[in-house]
């Protein structure tokens, strides 16, 4: 289906005021609720994010990507999609690399020794930088969406699961032949999906590609310099016991520039199973999907069952 001059909507998180108690915090919280709930998604004004961080990482996101392929796939983890990923017959533009566990700061070392062997400080602090206030960002929305629902009691222990991936994508738009403008093509960059974890920031190089769907209608979605799209993703869908929506979302894009975007993605530490609270259990709300736990949900939906409904996978999981 074509897709629509729908937005989504967009929240202002840049006045330094916002705290928990004040009116705005308050009116804030309702409209991030209502975003998550009806489209999974919303666009964050955000400036916390110098522009000399955010420019500084898609540059060297664009040096990383230059590096021959066998350096880029000693990015490698056992756990599926933690690693690099690309080479995929069907996606021939799409290629990312991932820093799992980003809250162990070795981690963001080990990965920058992959491509420079002697460090990379620069890149460290670069990522550190471009991180921390998401993080921020990921604790606001935690605490207003747990405000929402009345499950202040929750705070704590939803924000102590914390896991974080971070990851670099690429879209090889400049190897496509020129012309789909005119024309109006756009390429497949990355198939229908939900994502697995609770929430994610998305933010890109200005090329837009990144298409939500919304009972049906795909909307385009134009990321600003200021700006990051945040998902709610099915670990928030299943702890809300169904409240939030964890929107299919897909890339589409023209030839002739490369798109950069950034995840960052929380999760739940792995082994820690995912459960709505009592309080959103009853007969009116029974019991949407079995606990599950983040690897397991990962290596299904990335299995040959996962793969054939992408859109599905995380009901055919764990739905009830
Ligand atoms: O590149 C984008 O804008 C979206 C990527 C995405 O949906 C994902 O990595 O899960
Ligand atoms: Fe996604």
């Amino acid at each position: 289906m074509a897709s629509t001059k729908v937005k989504i909507p967009t929240i202002d998180f840049s006045n330094l005021e916002l705290k928990p108690n004040t009116p705005l915090w308050e009116s804030t919280k309702v409209q991030v609720f209502e975003a998550l709930k009806e489209y999974g998604c919303f666009e964050a004004i955000y400036d916390k994010i110098p522009n000399e961080i955010r420019e500084g990482i898609f540059d060297i996101s664009k040096e990383i990507f230059e590096f021959p392929l066998e350096t880029k796939v000693k990015n490698y983890s056992e756990i599926p999609l933690e690693g690099y990923i690309g080479m995929i017959p069907h996606l021939p533009f799409y290629e990312s690399l991932c820093i799992r566990d980003l809250l162990n700061p070795r981690n963001v070392e080990t990965f920058a020794n992959i491509f420079w062997p002697h460090g990379n400080p620069e890149f460290c602090n670069l990522v550190k930088a471009y991180s921390n206030p998401l993080l921020e960002l990921d604790e606001v929305l935690k605490r207003m969406i747990l405000e929402n629902l009345g499950l202040e009691n929750h705070i704590d222990e939803l924000l102590d699961l914390n896991y974080m991936k971070f990851r670099f994508t690429h879209y090889k738009g400049s190897s496509i032949i020129s012309g789909d403008h005119e024309n109006n093509i756009k390429h497949n960059g990355l198939d229908g999906h939900t994502d697995g974890n609770f929430l994610t920031f998305i933010s890109e190089n200005q090329v837009n590609g990144l298409q939500i769907n919304k009972n049906g209608e795909w909307i385009d979605v134009n990321i600003s310099p200021n700006s990051f799209v945040v998902l709610s993703g099915d670990s928030f869908k299943a702890w809300t016991n169904g409240r939030l929506h964890s929107p299919v979302h897909k890339v589409k894009m023209f030839g002739e520039s490369d798109r950069f975007s950034i995840q960052l993605f929380s999760f739940s530490k792995p082994g820690h199973f995912v459960k709505a609270p009592k309080e959103l259990v009853d007969e009116e709300h029974p019991l949407l999907f079995k606990p599950f736990e983040m690897i397991g949900l990962t290596e299904y939906v990335t299995s040959q069952a996962g793969y054939a409904a992408p859109n599905d996978a995380f009901k055919a999981y764990c739905g009830l």
